[in-house]
């Protein structure tokens, strides 16, 4: 078996040069066939509030130009015993969210079907509900692991039923989630009514809010999840607004008193070993960062996705 095709080596091409993939992997054209994909979604038509999101991907790539081999935090080289490739931008059509999310299905479907891993990079989170209608053709329903400081299971806004605040109730109502087993981690903020929190127990969702947080250590939570999530087909949705402003200041509905990056990466840690099927890293809006902080969270977060992948390998495409 041939060794996977890695970075570009940054002691011959220094990292800040070069074309930009994601961590200076090679592209999907360029190898046979691969365990892992990134891509990114440039779609923000489902925006309640800021717009940009679009522009994550590019940014994100960008700011995934320092990553490095070895992961010393899961002990794994995540390039190293998988192959893992820049897919590129998924089509999605800027004007129509229905269109676009049948292309954002498609799309991700034809990277998954042949039991590939693949880790998204948003986008708004009106891409969760097309992304996990896609998993849905190839494992079936799923356990989700929802970071965010919103519950996104909101029903509409002006009438529109698929926004960026209403991916997972679409995706409940339609039975791709595991009876059981899906969590919100990181709620807090202001919401529309009472309801919308007995709205979300119905849907079948358990809660780790902000504020749970000062009670429960990171272990505490790993702990929650795996109870919850057994070893279920895992799909790992972070908004990046679960983190707090601070750490993440460039995304469109920013609330107050969130997560440390720190506690995050602790926690997407804890699920090693997991069957994770696929990941996404959404409401990244770079024109909102600063000296590159979110974008640089978010391109650390995918490096754990695809690290945690490396640790319990699949079938490859
Ligand atoms: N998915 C994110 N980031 N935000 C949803 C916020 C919905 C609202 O404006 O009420
Ligand atoms: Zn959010
Ligand atoms: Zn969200």
């Amino acid at each position: 078996m041939t060794p996977p095709v890695g970075q570009t080596d940054g002691q011959t091409s220094p990292r800040y040069a070069g074309l930009t993939t994601f961590a200076r992997l090679p592209r999907l054209e360029d190898v046979d066939g691969y365990d892992v994909a990134v891509a990114g979604v440039p779609f923000d038509a489902g925006v309640t509030f800021r717009p940009g999101a679009r522009f994550g991907p590019s940014y994100i790539r960008q700011a995934s130009r320092l990553l490095r081999p070895y992961n010393p935090a899961l002990d794994v080289l995540p390039f190293g015993r998988q192959q893992v490739v820049d897919a590129g931008d998924l089509p999605c059509n800027p004007y129509d969210i229905a269109t676009a999310s049948k292309e954002i299905e498609d799309g991700a479907h034809a990277l998954i079907r042949d039991g590939a891993r693949l880790v998204t990079l948003g986008g708004d989170h009106t891409i969760a509900y097309p992304l996990l209608k896609a998993m849905n053709r190839v494992h079936g329903p799923v356990a989700l692991v929802h970071f965010d400081a919103h519950l996104d299971t909101w029903d509409t806004y002006y009438d529109a039923p698929l926004t960026h605040g209403t991916p997972f109730r679409r995706a409940a109502e339609e039975g791709l989630f595991l009876p059981g087993s899906s969590a919100h981690v990181g709620i807090r903020g202001s919401l529309y009514d009472p309801q919308d929190l007995s709205d979300d127990a119905e849907l079948g969702f358990t809660i780790v809010h902000c504020a749970d947080f000062e009670r429960l250590t990171v272990a505490d939570v790993v702990a929650l999840l795996r109870e919850r999530i057994g070893d279920a087909p895992l799909y790992v949705s972070v908004d990046i607004d679960v983190l707090d402003p601070a750490h993440a200041p460039a995304t469109g509905t920013p609330e107050a008193g969130g997560l440390t990056s720190r506690e995050l990466l602790g926690i997407l840690r804890g699920l090693r070993g997991l069957n994770l099927v696929g990941a996404d890293v959404v409401e990244v809006s770079p024109a909102y960062d600063h000296a590159d902080i979110t974008c640089v969270a978010a391109a650390n977060l995918a490096y754990e996705f695809v690290s945690l992948a490396a640790l319990r390998p699949g079938a490859g495409a």
